[in-house]
């Protein structure tokens, strides 16, 4: 397959030749006829998100493997890494083996995340082959699997160990807000007090368990990932202590003055945060402290969300919206299309050591997302492809791709009526395999 013509994020106009799943050639000008002619578009390494929940096994009425990295190939996401709060969660051997079949239905590539419970078994885990470790709950979340600081140590004196990153939700429970929470009205949805829940679940928590989970991982000399972080003191804490961390669109594009508009379908956890502090977060995913954006990708029905601020359930889903909404900033001005690379695909890739992703050069796997930077639309959640119908992006600028492919196949052309639609076949397969 030959692509010509095409204009990559740092300017250069070139023609890409793919040969099998691999990237053959990456030249001014390469000899043979096109068989897609980029003239004017723009491509980019498919984009690694770092952070979802594709819900099987347990709730396939939020999402599956199939719909999940449908909504992911249709976002220009070409290799996912799920998370261990399933049921039955990701936590030993024969967990670990049902959600492997269960990935074998997935458009992108992926990663297989191992949790940490009580109950969890390490030597099962490490003997199959894992992405990371986590996300590794320090507080509850949606699944319950909060764990205490001595299981924490122990978890991560293992990966170290193992050579194994750790990727933590870095929450200290004893420091929420609980009269915040007690303080909000019983209203449903919109007509309810969906800013308690950023009241409750404070900043304080978050650079207090980001410290703890750093300070841990010192002693081991362990590779600590910070999840979601929302605050610029929880970045801080982590690169000062020498750890990565990641931010994601919500925490980038919306704050506490959103929560109006979106009532509980705003809640999630590390909570919106006051614009104040979004301006401060954006800053430091602009100027490259922070090293990645990943969506948290968290579906919940509608009905589900639909509840007062103590009940719904916790999450957004984003996988099919982080890259769009990224290329419409940088169409803005607001990034350099660069930074917009090396955050979702370039770096993730370093971080996770996928050797062979992340970058489009001769030798690398041919993960492709080809987009019309002119053709900026209104993002609607109707029109994404995950089971949570609905979007806390709705209305927002994206620019969404037109052709996706995954080691040289293609899993997503836009418009294209084929035996699945828009979609391939699901090409995907375990990066750790
Ligand atoms: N972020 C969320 O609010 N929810 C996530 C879990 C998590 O990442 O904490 C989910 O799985 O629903
Ligand atoms: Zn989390
Ligand atoms: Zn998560």
């Amino acid at each position: 397959m030959l692509i010509t013509n095409a204009t990559l994020a740092d300017g250069r106009t070139v023609d890409v030749r793919i040969e099998g799943e691999r990237i053959g050639a990456v030249k001014p000008q390469l000899p043979g006829e096109p068989d897609v002619d980029a003239t004017g578009k723009l491509l980019m390494p498919g984009a690694i998100d770092a952070h979802v929940h594709f819900r099987e096994p347990g709730f396939p009425h939020k999402e599956t493997w199939e719909t999940g990295s449908q909504s992911a190939a249709a976002g220009g996401v070409t290799t996912v890494v799920d998370q261990p709060n399933t049921d039955p969660p990701t936590v030993d051997g024969a967990s670990f083996d049902a959600k492997a079949e269960l990935a074998r239905e997935s458009y992108v590539d992926y990663g297989i995340n191992g949790g940490v419970t009580e109950g969890w078994d390490p030597d099962e885990l490490f003997s199959r082959p894992v992405f990371a470790l986590g996300e590794v709950f320090l507080a509850d979340s949606t699944g319950e699997m909060g764990i205490g600081t001595e299981l924490f140590e122990r978890a991560v004196e293992r990966a170290a160990h193992e050579d194994t990153v750790v990727t933590v939700h870095a929450e200290d429970a004893t420091r929420f807000d609980r009269r915040a929470l007690e303080a909000a009205g019983d209203g449903i949805g919109r007509e309810g007090d969906a800013d308690a829940w950023s009241a409750f679940r404070s900043a304080a928590a978050e650079t207090a368990a980001v410290e703890l989970a750093c300070e841990v991982g010192a002693r081991s000399d362990a590779a600590i990932h910070i999840a979601h972080t929302s605050t610029p003191e929880g970045i801080d804490a982590a690169v000062r202590a020498g750890a990565t961390c990641e931010v994601c669109p919500h925490h980038l594009f919306l704050s506490r003055d959103d929560l109006e508009e979106l009532g509980t379908l705003g809640r999630m956890n590390p909570p919106l945060r006051s614009e104040e502090r979004r301006e401060a977060v954006f800053e430091r995913v602009r100027d490259g402290t922070v090293d990645i954006v990943a969506t948290d990708h968290a579906p919940h029905t509608r009905e589900e969300k639909e509840a007062g601020i103590r009940e719904a359930p916790s999450g957004v889903p984003g996988v099919e919206t982080m890259v769009p909404l990224l290329l419409a900033a940088a169409e803005r001005g607001e990034f350099a299309r660069e930074r917009v690379r090396d955050l979702v695909a370039t770096n993730p890739a370093r971080v996770f050591c996928l050797p062979r992703k992340g970058k489009i050069e001769e030798g690398m796997d041919a993960d492709l997302a080809l987009y019309d930077p002119d053709r900026i639309e209104a993002i609607h959640g109707e029109s994404l492809h995950s089971k949570a119908d609905w979007t806390p992006f709705e209305g927002h600028e994206g620019v969404f791709p037109e052709l996706t492919l995954v080691r040289g196949t293609v899993v997503y052309d836009h418009g294209k009526e084929g035996e699945n639609g828009e979609f391939g076949r699901p090409a995907g397969r375990n990066v750790r395999r």
